[in-house]
């Protein structure tokens, strides 16, 4: 069930060039799932009046605690990144559909392929999978290793490869590129990142199992405005879904790339 809540920073650092770890504390971190994410309201004023959808990056039920990776980019995420220890962020969640953590059996392989600020819900979905003893390889892309984030993290999970852009970590190019190099071998794959690596990676594997999460714009991010709506492929029961109810994570071959 989506609810709000005030919840507590109990952490917030800086851990590559514009890229943020938050964690907080509140009784919603109960019912997250991985692939699910939060929508944030940056200030208790009504600039910016949009809340901001952030992923969930680690769940702690324990200590009822969540993380999110999030990058400092415009006027939301820049006021995001000022909250210290103590403070309360407003917090509607958990929302969507996460990754569908039962479609890798134990013993099996999964690829799991982010891009950028598609990366961090690949992480508590690989602990996940990890837990219940599936062999993982995880294939990032960023622009540059100054924005590269959670490599022991990654590592420490399963076998991880890194494309850069500009070549400063791992193999120069694309996922794609370490697809060529690697060739990864897996029974089911899981991603999240922009259109264009969510449309190579389906080209690029028509006969596997996967499993896409979109990053649309969003607005009210619970299914009330048509923001997020895309367009579905031929045949699907409806001609379009909304990313923030029907999603974030949908079938490979769903929606229209
Ligand atoms: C389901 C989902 C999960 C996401 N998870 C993460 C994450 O874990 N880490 C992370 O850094 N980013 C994530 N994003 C992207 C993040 O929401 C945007 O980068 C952020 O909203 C931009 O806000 P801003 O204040 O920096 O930019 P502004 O330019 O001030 O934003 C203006 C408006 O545009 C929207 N917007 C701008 N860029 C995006 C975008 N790429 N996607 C969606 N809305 C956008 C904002 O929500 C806001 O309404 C996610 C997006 C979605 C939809
Ligand atoms: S953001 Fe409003 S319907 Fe998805």
């Amino acid at each position: 069930m989506i609810r709000q809540q005030k919840m507590t920073v109990v952490a917030q650092k800086q851990i590559a060039t514009n890229i943020f770890e938050l964690t907080l504390q509140g009784e919603l971190v109960q019912e997250m799932t991985p692939g699910q994410f939060v929508h944030v309201k940056v200030s208790d004023s009504y600039e910016p009046l949009l809340r901001r959808p952030i992923s969930i990056a680690n769940i702690d039920k324990d200590k009822q605690e969540f993380t999110m990776i999030y990058r400092a980019e415009g006027r939301g995420t820049q006021i995001l990144s000022t909250n210290r220890e103590g403070q309360l962020v407003d917090v509607l969640g958990p929302i969507g559909n996460g990754f569908p953590v039962e479609e890798a059996q134990p013993g099996q392989t999964a690829l799991l392929v982010g891009g950028g600020i598609g990366v961090p819900p690949l992480h508590e979905l690989s602990k996940q999978l990890k837990a219940r003893g599936v062999n993982v390889i995880h294939v990032l892309g960023f622009q540059s290793e100054d924005v590269c984030f959670y490599e022991e993290q990654f590592s420490a999970l399963g076998d991880t490869h890194y494309a850069t852009v500009d070549g400063t970590k791992g193999t120069k190019g694309f996922v794609t590129t370490v697809f060529d190099d690697v060739a990864p071998q897996f029974d089911v794959f899981y991603s999240c990142g922009p259109l264009p690596m969510l449309r190579a990676l389906e080209q690029y594997y028509p006969d596997k199992k996967g499993f896409m999460s979109f990053e649309e714009r969003m607005a009210c991010g619970i299914g009330a405005c048509f923001a997020c709506v895309c367009d579905t492929t031929e045949g699907q029961d409806k001609a379009y879904v909304k990313v923030c109810s029907d999603g974030p994570v949908f079938p490979k071959g769903v929606v229209a790339l």
